[in-house]
């Protein structure tokens, strides 16, 4: 006969024997519950022998060898639930739950097999009727017997629950407050995998965490098949914290989350089916698929922690909710015990033999039992040496200070100087020249403000004398000579020819060429306001040749000033204001004087140009006035035009 598994009687006991933190396997009870009414009346046969204890023997139907598996404990069908109860030794997991290790407890086995009858006993059977206590499954009676042992401990124990179940992939709080809505399984280093938002209930009686229990089996998810009539179609994790709320403890890190201390889990998985036996369809059968989904998850996890160098690396508990809320208790710190519950019924073998396998498995997994984190009371010798060593680290640590100090003054002060000379000084020399940038902008700004005023004054004074001298001109001479317009002198014969030479220049004035006296063609000239309206294309204003720019005085002796920048600069601006052209502004001192080089318009220029110009044309103005009323001789009057106009 083939034997199966390693199984070392109690549960708990190899976690007595053994030290903390040291590989601790898994501990798995087989338990086969009885023929059903339905099997017995179908006249299937039982497949499964118990042979001893911790024995289990399959007789396949047709024949061949036995195959036999241990456990730690094998229980039949003639077993009552106090006999499970106490094979699994779960009184043990709740003394280890008491100092604080973390405990769970989860059956497995196929639809129909007895996994919720096992933990929480048969469903009630009607309204008020409530289950007989022999009945009462390992839940219940854990309860009991921890309520009790609470009661007759020294230290105050405060004890918590919460209930959960995993439905479709979808974790929900069966002890809401509201309807169960979809909860977020969370992970961080310290907790590990937790459900978010989970609602822990603090209870202090059998009768309350009683009403807890049924309050979460009444909102399960449940369903008739054809192998049960009550068919748990979700995973329910129901958890105990016990914590024991003493000076020394930790408090807990969040108002949310259990304080820190031992806890009891009880896991009631959905069971394994075949939908083509159970003739699922619709819902029944998306159930079916998630639950046999997550049992896969699972069952893959466990066949990895069997292998001892994949358990180093990655164990895939991340694969389903089941495996993450599970992972503790597989593969973390955990002490485990799983319940592994099958039909006699031959007609159920196949599913049978499969959670044999899996039970098999499962018991070769180790997990590593940590207590509890939190310090209890130390010995005052560890006490008074733990001061010692703080006190010599706090020395040390002051000694190392005060030697950065002594340092630092020399870098700090050479940092501080360096930022006064460098950062400081530039900020007040920014500070500075903008100052005296806003002071050249106002004066600037006055300056192009008067420049302006004053060029409007001048260009109405000059159309005025403009116009003047225009009437002058045009009067009747009579007996004499007619006066050239520009009041040079008489006006040449030539004015009635319609060609100007090009050498000569017009007169601003008048449009006769300024320089006709001295052209040997002068006799040709005509009044440029001849030419203008008679010859296309003529010179437009602002053609025509730039200002006149006064002469140094001659009788100064005084160097023209050399420009500084802000000369150059303020003179630019103006240009640019005045005459609306691009000044360079560092352009070279002009240079004034020079009458042979053409001139152009070049910044505050402009405005003695108009001043010499406005004073050249009052004085044409004047003598043309006069000349037309004494009427003298041409000859007698002919004046030197470079003592008239200035030359351009
Ligand atoms: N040891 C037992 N003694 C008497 N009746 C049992 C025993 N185990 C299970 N039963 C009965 O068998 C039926 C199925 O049991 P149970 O609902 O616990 O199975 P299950 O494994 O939880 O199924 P599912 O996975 O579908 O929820 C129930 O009617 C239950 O009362």
């Amino acid at each position: 006969m083939e034997e199966r598994g390693s199984p070392d009687g109690d549960p708990a006991r190899s976690l007595e024997q053994a030290p903390e933190g040291s590989e601790t396997p898994i501990q798995v009870v087989l338990r086969v519950r009885p023929m059903s009414t339905a099997e017995l009346r179908r006249g299937e046969q039982s497949a499964l022998h118990c042979s001893g204890t911790r024995t289990l023997q399959v007789s396949p139907p047709g024949g061949g060898p036995d195959v036999a598996f241990r456990f730690s404990a094998v229980l039949d069908g003639a077993r009552t639930q106090e006999d499970v109860f106490r094979a699994c030794g779960v009184k043990r997991l709740g003394e280890l739950a008491l100092r604080g290790f973390s405990c769970t407890i989860f059956t497995f086995g196929q639809t129909g097999s007895g996994k919720t009858y096992t933990l929480t006993g048969p469903p009630p059977q009607g309204e008020g009727m409530p289950v007989p206590p022999s009945l009462a499954g390992i839940m219940q009676r854990t309860f009991a017997w921890l309520l009790d042992r609470v009661q007759h401990l020294d230290v105050p124990v405060t004890l918590r629950a919460s209930y959960l179940e995993i439905y479709n992939e979808q974790v929900r709080d069966l002890l809401s407050l509201g309807s169960p809505r979809p909860l977020p399984v969370r992970w961080n280093k310290a907790r590990g995998f937790y459900v978010e938002q989970l609602r822990v209930v603090e209870f202090g009686s059998l009768e309350a965490l009683m009403e807890l229990l049924h309050m979460g089996l009444s909102r399960r998810q449940s369903s008739s098949h054809t192998l049960n009539q009550a068919s748990s179609r979700s995973h329910a994790l129901l958890t105990l914290y016990v914590s024991h709320p003493t000076p020394q403890q930790v408090p807990a890190v969040d108002p949310g989350e259990p304080p820190v201390g031992g806890k009891l889990c009880f896991v009631d998985l959905a069971g394994s089916e075949k939908v083509a036996v159970t003739g699922s369809r619709g819902q029944l059968m998306l159930e079916a698929n998630s639950i046999n989904r997550s049992l896969l998850a699972l069952g893959h996890c466990i066949s990895l922690l069997l292998d001892p160098q994949r358990k180093q690396s990655h164990i895939p508990f991340r694969d389903s909710k089941l495996t993450k809320l599970l992972a503790d208790s597989l593969g973390g710190r955990g002490v485990t015990l799983m319940v592994a519950c099958v039909s006699p019924s031959a007609q159920c073998l196949p599913e049978t033999l499969s959670t044999l396998r899996y039970a098999s498995r499962a018991q070769r997994v180790t997990t590593r039992p940590q207590g509890p984190k939190s310090p209890g009371v130390k010995p005052p010798q560890q006490v008074e040496a733990e001061l010692l060593q703080l006190q010599e680290e706090n020395r040390r640590l002051r000694l190392q200070l005060n030697q950065m100090q002594t340092k630092a003054p020399g870098i700090h002060g050479a940092r501080v100087a360096w930022a006064q000379r460098n950062l400081y000084g530039m900020l007040q020399e920014f500070m500075l020249e903008n100052e005296r940038l806003r002071k050249e902008m106002r004066q600037l700004r006055s300056s192009r403000d008067l420049a302006q005023a004053e060029r409007h004054v001048l260009a109405q004074q000059v159309h005025e004398l403009q116009r003047h001298l225009l009437s002058a001109c045009s009067l009747p001479q009579q007996g004499s000579a007619s006066m050239c317009p520009c009041a040079m002198g008489p006006a040449a014969s030539c004015h009635a020819q319609p060609l100007l030479c090009s050498c000569c220049h017009p007169c601003l004035l008048c449009r006769v060429s300024l320089a006709h006296w001295a052209c040997p063609q002068r006799d040709c000239h005509v009044p440029q306001q001849v030419v203008e309206s008679r010859v296309p294309g003529h010179m437009s204003l602002s053609a025509r040749p730039p200002p006149w720019v006064p002469p140094p005085s001659p009788g100064s002796s005084k160097p023209p000033r050399e420009r500084n920048h802000s000369d150059r600069t303020q003179t630019g601006v103006l240009a640019e204001m005045l005459t609306g052209e691009e000044v360079v502004p560092s352009a070279p001192p002009l240079p004034t004087g020079c009458s042979n080089m053409p001139l152009t318009l070049r910044g505050g220029s402009g405005i003695p140009n108009l001043t010499q110009r406005l004073e050249v044309l009052t004085h044409q103005v004047s003598s043309s006035l006069n000349l037309s009323h004494s009427q003298p001789q041409p000859s007698e009057n002919m004046q030197s035009p470079g003592q008239g106009l200035p030359p351009y």
